[in-house]
C-alpha cells in the first residue's frame, strides 16, 4: 500500500523525569490516500494521544509521523481536528464560524466570491444551509458538530481527524450525522482518522479498524479490513454477513481478547 500517512514506531512516555508513564510503544501504521481509518480501544489506551501526535499537538518521545514523507511536528491546516465537544466561536453565526477557517486557509489564494460559494457549499454539504445565519447558541448539539465537519472539511485538510465526533450526540441524531459522513465520504474520499467507542459506528464508517491494546504501554493489537462496498446504507447492512463478521471481530478483540482491567469488578 502506498503511504501518505505513516505512522512510524511512535511511543510517548508521560512525565519522563518523575514519574515515566510510558502511554503508547512502537505505534506503526500506514494509511493510504482516501481511506477511512476507525480507532477503537478502552478508555485510556491513547487513542486522543495517537491522535493529538498526528494533529501535531503533540510530540512523541520516539519515532515519527510523516504526511506525504514530510515530518509532521506540529499543528497545520492540512490536518483538520474535529473535537467531541463542537469548538465553534458562540459570538459569530454558523455561516462565520466556517467563512473564518476558509478565509484562514484560502485567503490569498482564492476570491471573496469564490471563499463566500465555498463557504455554502461547505454548510450545503452537512445539511445546514438552512441556520447559516444562526449562532452556536440558538442551534442544537447535533448541528454545531455538523458545522465544526463543514468547517473542517471547508479547509480541505490532506487529513481529516476526529476524535469521538459523535460521542456527545444522542442515538438518533448520531446516526443522522454518521450517515451524512456516509454520504460525504462516498463522494469526496477524505483521508480521515477517527476514534470511536462505538463499534457499529466503525464498521459502517471505515475502510480499516485499528484495534489498541490496553494501556499502560499500548499499541495496535489488530487491524481489520471493512470490505464492503460503498456507498453504504445503513438499513441494508443490518441483515449483511459480512457487516455482522466485522462487528463480531472487533467485539471478540474488545471484550474476550483485550477486557479492560475493570471488567471482572463490574
Ligand atoms: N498530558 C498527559 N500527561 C500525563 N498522562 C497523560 C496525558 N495525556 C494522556 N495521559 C495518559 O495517557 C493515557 C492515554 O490517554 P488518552 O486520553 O490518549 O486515552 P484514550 O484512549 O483517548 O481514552 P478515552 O477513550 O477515555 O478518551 C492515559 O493513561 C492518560 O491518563
Amino acid at each position: 500500500m502506498s503511504a501518505y500517512l505513516s505512522i512510524e514506531g511512535v511511543g510517548i512516555t508521560f512525565n519522563p523525569r518523575k514519574s515515566p508513564t510510558p502511554a503508547l510503544v512502537g505505534v506503526d501504521l500506514k494509511i493510504a490516500k482516501g481511506e477511512f481509518v476507525s480507532i477503537i480501544g478502552h478508555s485510556g489506551c491513547g487513542k486522543s494521544t495517537l491522535l493529538n501526535i498526528v494533529a501535531g499537538l503533540l510530540k512523541p518521545t520516539l519515532g515519527g509521523v510523516f504526511l506525504e514523507r514530510q515530518l509532521v511536528d506540529a499543528p497545520g491546516p492540512d490536518r483538520a481536528v474535529v473535537f467531541q465537544n463542537h469548538s465553534l466561536l458562540p459570538w459569530l453565526t454558523v455561516y462565520d464560524n466556517v467563512r473564518l477557517a476558509v478565509n484562514k486557509v484560502f485567503g490569498k489564494t482564492r476570491g471573496e466570491a469564490e471563499r463566500h460559494e465555498w463557504t455554502l457549499h461547505n454548510l450545503n454539504l452537512v445539511g445546514m444551509s438552512h441556520a447559516i445565519a444562526k449562532y452556536p447558541s440558538e442551534v442544537s448539539g447535533g448541528m454545531k458538530q455538523r458545522v465544526g465537519i463543514a468547517r473542517a472539511l471547508a479547509m480541505e485538510p490532506k487529513v481529516l481527524l476526529m476524535d469521538e465526533p459523535f460521542g456527545a450526540l444522542d442515538a438518533l441524531n448520531r446516526a443522522r450525522l454518521q450517515d451524512a459522513l456516509m454520504g460525504i465520504q462516498t463522494t469526496l474520499r477524505n483521508t480521515v482518522i477517527m476514534i470511536t467507542h462505538d463499534v457499529d459506528e466503525a464498521v459502517l464508517l471505515s475502510d480499516r479498524i485499528v484495534m489498541m491494546t490496553n494501556g499502560p504501554a499500548a499499541t495496535i493489537g489488530e487491524v481489520l479490513d471493512i470490505p464492503l462496498d460503498r456507498a453504504r446504507k445503513r438499513l441494508d447492512l443490518a441483515d449483511d454477513t459480512t457487516y455482522a463478521h466485522c462487528r463480531g471481530e472487533v467485539l471478540r478483540f474488545l471484550y474476550a481478547r483485550h477486557r479492560p482491567a475493570d471488567a471482572d469488578a463490574a
